[in-house]
This record gives structure tokens, C-alpha cells and sequence, in this order.
């Protein structure tokens, strides 16, 4: 892959360490290397407590690495990544705030005219299957539809990458799979970056053209790297059925597996500090 333009972001031999209560050092990440291309979706999966979000956090700029460097479309990264927009497992609507207020409030803090910003959260609203939800409070929004209201939140603002922490987690199985599919519409229109982390396997294979594999924590890094040659446009319940799906998630999960496990056992049965 070539270096800069090319690159929406790229993580090179980063180390995240936490200090910890009587001046000790957590390295929850250790030499971690990561390029997303631009128009590439690329998800991160690994054990539970292996650094993920703590990876994602340093492409954010809110992590700022102990070594290594993060580079945005081959430049390092000052502070916040100002170009990215971010949907966490937990949205961050504004109970006092209607729905289109809560879609246009990152325009009209930007400087959009607030009748503009109004005009293109509508619009952006009805392009996440929400015409007519406007006038609507938060708190009468199911999850769904909160999550919904949240995309087009961080959509609208046109951000040149997608930093996703889990966004669908808290969803039931039905909805996951329809805000999947709603992601990869909205996504296929202009194809920005995305980072993806997620602990489900089936759902980082149905969305991504990359799975990335990282080692259980501590000193996390990147075991994986699996390209998903998968069909575009992708419905997301009928390509986990087909054998090619299968095929790479056997794949995958080979590795997976072990790191999971290792995550579940005691670092004295590893031969490691207890
Ligand atoms: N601010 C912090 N201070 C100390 N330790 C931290 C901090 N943030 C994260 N950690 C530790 O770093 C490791 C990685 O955490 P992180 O949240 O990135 O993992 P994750 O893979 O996203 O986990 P999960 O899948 O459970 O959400 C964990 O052991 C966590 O306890």
C-alpha cells in the first residue's frame, strides 16, 4: 500500500501504557502497526479487554501513544483527529434537544446558518429512515432509533473517517442486523474509512473488506490481518449463509479462538506472572 495520501490512517508501532496506582505502567498495547485506506472498512476484533477501543482511541487522537506514531493521510496527528467522526456504544444525544436538533448541532456549532443545519438534519434524518421524526424527544425513540438519529448526528458532518466503537452493541439481534445493513447503504454512497471494532465476528465479516486479528491483552497487538473478498452490495442475513462467508469465518476464528481463550485463563496457567 502506498505511504500518505492513500492512507485515511495509519497506526505505526504504536505502545498505549496506563499508569497504575504506585507509579507502575499497564501496556495494554505494544507495538501495534494498522493502515486503513482510504474508502476501506476495516474491523478490529480480539478478546474481550485487548486493547481495541484503546487502539481506535489513539486513531481518535484522544490516546496519545507512549511510542510510535499515528499518521492521518500521511501526516501525524496533533491532538484530536478533527476528521473523524465517532459513534460509540452509547449515543450521545442531548435529552433537551429534539431529534433534528440533536442531527444538526455539530453544524451549527461548526458555523452552519442554524435554518441550514435544520433543513440538512431533515434531510439527513430521512436518509436513516427517519422522515417525519424531527419534533421527536429523545427519550421517545426506541434503541433503534436513537441509533439511527446518532449515524446521521456524525454522518452529516461529512467526517473523512468513521471511528465505530461497538455502535451496535447494545441492540437486540434484529435491529444489530438492520442498522448493519442501514451502515453498509449509507457507507456504499461515498465510501469514507472506517474503523470497526467489535467482539462479533459474524458481524466484522459481514460488514468489512478487511478483518484485523489482535493477541489478547496485555501488550496487545495485531496477530491478522484477513482481506473479506466478500460481494458488494452485501445483505447482511443472506451473506452469512453463503459457504464463502463460512469458509473465511472458519478461517478467521481459528486464530480467534486461542486468543479468546487465552483471555479466560490465568496468567499463572501460562506460565506468566499471576
Ligand atoms: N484509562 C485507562 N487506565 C488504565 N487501564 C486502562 C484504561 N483504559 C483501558 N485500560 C485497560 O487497557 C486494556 C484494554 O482496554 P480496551 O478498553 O481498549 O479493551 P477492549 O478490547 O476494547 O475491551 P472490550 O472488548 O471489553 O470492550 C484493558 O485491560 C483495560 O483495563
Amino acid at each position: 500500500m502506498s505511504d500518505g495520501p492513500d492512507e485515511a490512517v495509519r497506526l505505526g508501532d504504536v505502545t498505549i501504557a496506563f499508569p497504575t496506582p504506585g507509579n507502575g505502567v499497564f501496556t495494554a498495547v505494544e507495538g501495534a502497526n494498522l493502515t486503513v485506506a482510504k474508502g476501506e472498512f476495516v474491523a478490529i476484533v480480539g478478546p474481550t479487554g485487548c486493547g481495541k477501543s484503546t487502539l481506535l482511541n489513539a486513531a481518535a487522537g484522544l490516546l496519545r501513544p507512549a511510542a510510535g506514531s499515528v499518521t492521518i493521510k500521511g501526516r501525524p496527528l496533533a491532538g484530536l483527529n478533527r476528521g473523524a467522526g465517532y459513534l460509540f456504544q452509547s449515543d450521545a444525544l442531548l435529552p433537551w434537544k429534539t431529534s433534528r436538533q440533536n442531527v444538526a448541532l455539530g453544524l451549527e456549532v461548526a458555523g452552519t446558518p442554524p435554518a441550514k443545519a435544520r433543513a440538512l438534519a431533515d434531510e439527513w434524518l430521512a436518509r436513516v429512515g427517519l422522515a417525519g421524526f424531527g419534533d421527536r424527544w429523545p427519550h421517545l425513540l426506541s434503541g433503534g432509533q436513537r441509533k439511527r438519529v446518532a449515524m446521521a448526528q456524525v454522518l452529516i458532518r461529512q467526517p473523512g473517517i468513521l471511528l465505530m466503537d461497538e455502535p451496535f452493541g447494545p441492540l437486540d439481534a434484529q435491529t444489530r442486523l438492520i442498522m448493519g445493513d442501514l451502515l453498509l447503504d449509507l457507507w456504499s454512497e461515498d465510501r469514507k474509512a472506517v474503523m470497526f471494532v467489535t467482539h462479533d465476528l459474524e458481524e466484522a465479516i459481514s460488514l468489512s473488506d478487511r478483518v484485523v486479528i489482535m493477541s489478547a491483552g496485555p501488550s496487545s497487538h495485531i496477530i491478522g490481518d484477513f482481506p473479506v473478498k466478500l460481494d458488494r452490495p452485501r445483505e447482511i442475513a443472506d451473506i452469512k449463509l453463503t459457504p464463502e462467508f463460512q469458509a473465511i469465518h472458519r478461517e478467521i476464528w481459528a486464530l480467534l479462538r486461542a486468543e479468546v481463550m487465552k483471555a479466560y485463563t490465568p496468567r499463572a496457567a501460562l506460565g506468566g506472572a499471576a
